[in-house]
């Protein structure tokens, strides 16, 4: 389902003519995903991805190029856009913005086991250390600022009980982010689920779907990462997993004392951020196609384990 366009032979083969990547062999559209139409296109030397973006900003496709060369450069195991023969990646086909990358290799895990949770720690934690000199700069569009902006919308779908529950959090999150010292900032992925990374068994293959990278605060990154990675399916965390993902990232980047202060804060901010993106699908702003929405509740209920829960110690 995510053909948005279609493409004929003719169009394909043309496009790859301005690359160095030989001629083609086959294409086929993906049916995963949602928001862009991506093609798995083979050649007489190579497997590569075609994706056409369909939505979203595209003045901001360059800084997801930059952004991608530079990780890319840095040996993370990103796909590096492939450039033209003019050495310029960003493309047009069909009237829409298009990209060419390397095919990476793995499938997603569904339920990730602890060599693959401490692979993703490791990648992380790399990616986070050395996109803290990337110059590049988009403004993280799912901060509090945009918590706040944005819940007022949902509520009335909510039952008081919920109302109150998302209200009260904004609330402390504003109080305490506000007057806490800074976080380390630097490039992040900004939605590093499961379904954003390839394993070819315990290895990482490569972690995709930049579209919500920006710049922001690392640890917000990490929370992501651990409320996807690291929950069972009640909500409450999984010591082992969590464990491995961490003590692997953390060999790579130490937090800082402000960072585990606002960590238990942080898990529930960015539980809070999925609730929230997920009804905004659901009530207000429901996708074009038959896809079924993820499911908000999914991520109440980690908010709710959370917050009676707190976090789990860090390791090490
Ligand atoms: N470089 C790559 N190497 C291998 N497979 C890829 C690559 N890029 C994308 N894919 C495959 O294509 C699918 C869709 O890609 P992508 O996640 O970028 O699309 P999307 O429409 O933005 O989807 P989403 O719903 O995840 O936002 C991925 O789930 C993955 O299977
Ligand atoms: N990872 C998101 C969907 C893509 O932005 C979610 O699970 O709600």
């Amino acid at each position: 389902m995510a053909v948005f366009t279609p493409l004929n032979d003719a169009q394909v083969s043309g496009f790859l003519e301005r690359f160095d990547v030989g001629s083609l062999d086959t294409f086929e559209g993906v049916a995963s995903g949602t928001e862009n139409t991506t093609y798995f296109v083979t050649t007489d030397r190579q497997s590569l991805v075609l994706t056409l973006f369909e939505q979203g900003e595209h003045d901001e496709l360059p800084f997801f190029v930059d952004l991608l060369d530079y990780l890319a450069e840095h040996r993370l195991p990103v796909p590096g856009p492939v450039h033209d023969r003019q050495g310029i990646a960003l493309q047009s086909l069909a009237g829409k913005p298009a990209l060419l990358f390397p095919r990476l290799p793995g499938k997603s895990p569904k339920q990730p086991n602890l060599a693959q949770c401490e692979a993703l720690g490791d990648a992380l934690g790399r990616m986070h250390f050395i996109a803290q000199r990337f110059e590049g700069h988009r403004p993280n569009p799912r901060d509090l600022h945009w918590l706040l902006a944005t819940h007022h919308q949902v509520l009335g779908y909510l039952s008081p009980e919920d109302q109150a529950l998302m209200g009260d959090e904004i609330d402390t999150y504003q109080g305490a982010f506000e007057n806490a010292d800074s976080l380390p900032q630097g490039a992040i992925h900004g939605d590093l689920f499961r379904d954003n990374t390839l394993f070819d068994g315990d290895r990482l293959g490569g972690i995709i779907d930049f579209y919500n990278g920006c710049t922001g605060d690392l640890l917000f990154d990490l929370a992501i990462v651990i409320n996807d990675w690291a929950s069972d399916t009640d909500g409450s965390l999984n010591r082992e997993r969590h464990d491995a993902l961490l003590r692997a990232y953390l060999a790579r980047r130490p937090l800082t004392a402000s960072e585990r202060q606002c960590w238990p804060l942080m898990l529930r901010m960015t539980a809070l951020r999925y609730w929230l993106s997920r009804l905004l699908v659901v009530y207000v702003d429901p996708p074009a196609h038959e896809l079924t929405p993820h499911d908000p509740e999914q991520f109440r209920t980690i908010l709710v384990r959370r917050i009676a829960e707190g976090a789990l110690p860090l390791p090490g």
